[in-house]
């Protein structure tokens, strides 16, 4: 027989229409009655034979649960991917967190002036980014162009408006990091072994072990944090990281007690095939709206991969301005996503950010000039020709 699915739900789905063949005894179409019984609706034999089977509202009530019951039956029975059906919404809003002065400058050889990165927070928090990652209190042998940390965050005591997180690797990190001013922290896990050592020398597990006490102190504090997950689709040592490695990292970060899970395409390897099984994986164990994703653009997918990811329901994308960046310990992994080409994209999908790309563009030219380098971003290259375009 021939179906199709009308499926509508407020976060997850938007419209969309699907039509396959679907086995008359198949589970999916037990799964649809079960939920049209317990809601108190009849489903008769007719409704089963029919062409067409409403299955409208289905998920309004309990989307992800719905949306997971739904999804594994359907796609058993048929071999179809159901679950792309669902990739036909976006959401109405992104929060872009700002990771350029910590990740977009951690790689950076030549050392910079400390007042230029408190310039460069300031710019950023201006233009309108509700984060911006401001610095890390990790060792200073290892991430050098960092030390600077402590100067950095009391240039930028004054910017109430906007949440400045800073990266630790440990309860001493943590202790500099709060002494400093610091109301938000981020800890970094990995999906892989060797990353992790590489890293942070330790193993995964240790390194939860660590930020456990990090945890635990921020809680007493009343600190938030923000968790990452580094290599979840590929790693510069190991090759190919399981998807459901990153699920398990991800859910011991969230019993943490992160408020928020950033899933790092450290070498910027993944691509909307890797990324989306990568995320049906990491969302069976933490929702998506407790995501966001972390793409750097080394074979030139993040933005494609973000837009997989805004469809699967994620709505935190981390960018850097002028698509800086690079993690030290990351062979060959080049820069962040760039925060002017996030905002071109999204401006264009009609989704808010309430980030001026024009001041942002800006900003991408300050920085630079300042470590004397070309902007390699396309939006920031073409924009004057281009303005306003976007909405084409
Ligand atoms: C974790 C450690 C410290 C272990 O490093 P270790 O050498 O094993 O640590 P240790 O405990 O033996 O300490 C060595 C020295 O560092 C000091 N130390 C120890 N901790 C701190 C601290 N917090 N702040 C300042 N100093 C510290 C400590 O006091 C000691 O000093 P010494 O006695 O030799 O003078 C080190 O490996 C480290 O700092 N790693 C950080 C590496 C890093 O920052 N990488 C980049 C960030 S991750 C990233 O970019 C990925 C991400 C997040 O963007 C997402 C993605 O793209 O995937």
């Amino acid at each position: 027989m021939v179906l199709w699915v009308y499926i509508d739900s407020e976060r997850v789905c938007g419209k969309s229409v699907l039509q396959h063949k679907v086995p008359e005894n198949c589970n999916f179409l037990k799964t649809v009655k079960c939920w049209r019984m317990a809601r108190g609706g009849d489903l008769t034999k007719n409704a089963f034979n029919s062409s067409e089977l409403d299955v409208s509202n289905a998920f309004s009530s309990n989307s992800r649960r719905f949306l997971t019951t739904f999804t594994k039956s359907y796609e058993s029975d048929t071999g179809a991917q159901f679950s792309n059906a669902k990739v036909s919404s976006l959401p109405k809003y992104v929060k872009i967190v700002e990771v350029g002065p910590r990740d977009g400058l951690q790689n950076e050889k030549g050392i910079i002036l400390t007042s230029v990165k408190i310039q460069l927070i300031q710019r950023l928090v201006a233009a309108g980014l509700p984060v911006v990652e401001a610095t890390s209190f990790v060792s200073p042998k290892w991430v050098p162009q960092l030390a600077d940390a402590k100067d950095v965050m009391a240039g930028v005591r004054n910017l109430e408006q906007t949440r400045l997180p800073v990266l630790v690797p440990n309860l001493k990190g943590f202790k500099a990091a709060i002494e400093a001013g610091a109301r938000e922290v981020a800890i970094f896990a990995a999906a892989s072994e060797s990353f992790a050592k590489a890293n942070t020398n330790c193993t995964v597990e240790e390194s939860i072990n660590r930020f456990r006490e990090v945890c635990d102190a921020a809680k007493k504090q009343n600190i938030s944090v923000r968790g990452y997950v580094s290599c979840v689709v590929g790693c510069p040592i190991e090759g190919p990281i399981s998807p459901d490695k990153v699920a398990h990292v991800a859910k011991e970060l969230l019993q943490l007690g992160c408020y928020e899970i950033s899933l790092g395409d450290t070498i910027g390897i993944g691509n909307p095939g890797t990324v989306r099984r990568m995320l049906q994986a990491v969302m069976q164990e933490v929702p998506a709206s407790k995501l966001g994703v972390h793409f750097h653009n080394t074979y030139g997918q993040a933005l494609v991969n973000i837009v997989v990811a805004l469809q699967m329901g994620i709505n935190v994308v981390d960018s850097s301005v002028a698509g800086l960046g690079g993690c030290p310990y990351a062979k060959g992994a080049t820069g962040n996503v760039a925060t002017e080409e996030v905002l071109y994209l999204l401006e264009g999908l009609g989704i808010k950010t309430g980030v001026d790309l024009a001041q942002v563009e800006e900003t991408g030219k300050f920085i630079c000039e300042h470590i004397g380098r070309a902007s390699g971003v396309k939006v920031g290259r073409s924009m004057s020709r281009t303005k306003g375009m976007s909405k084409l």
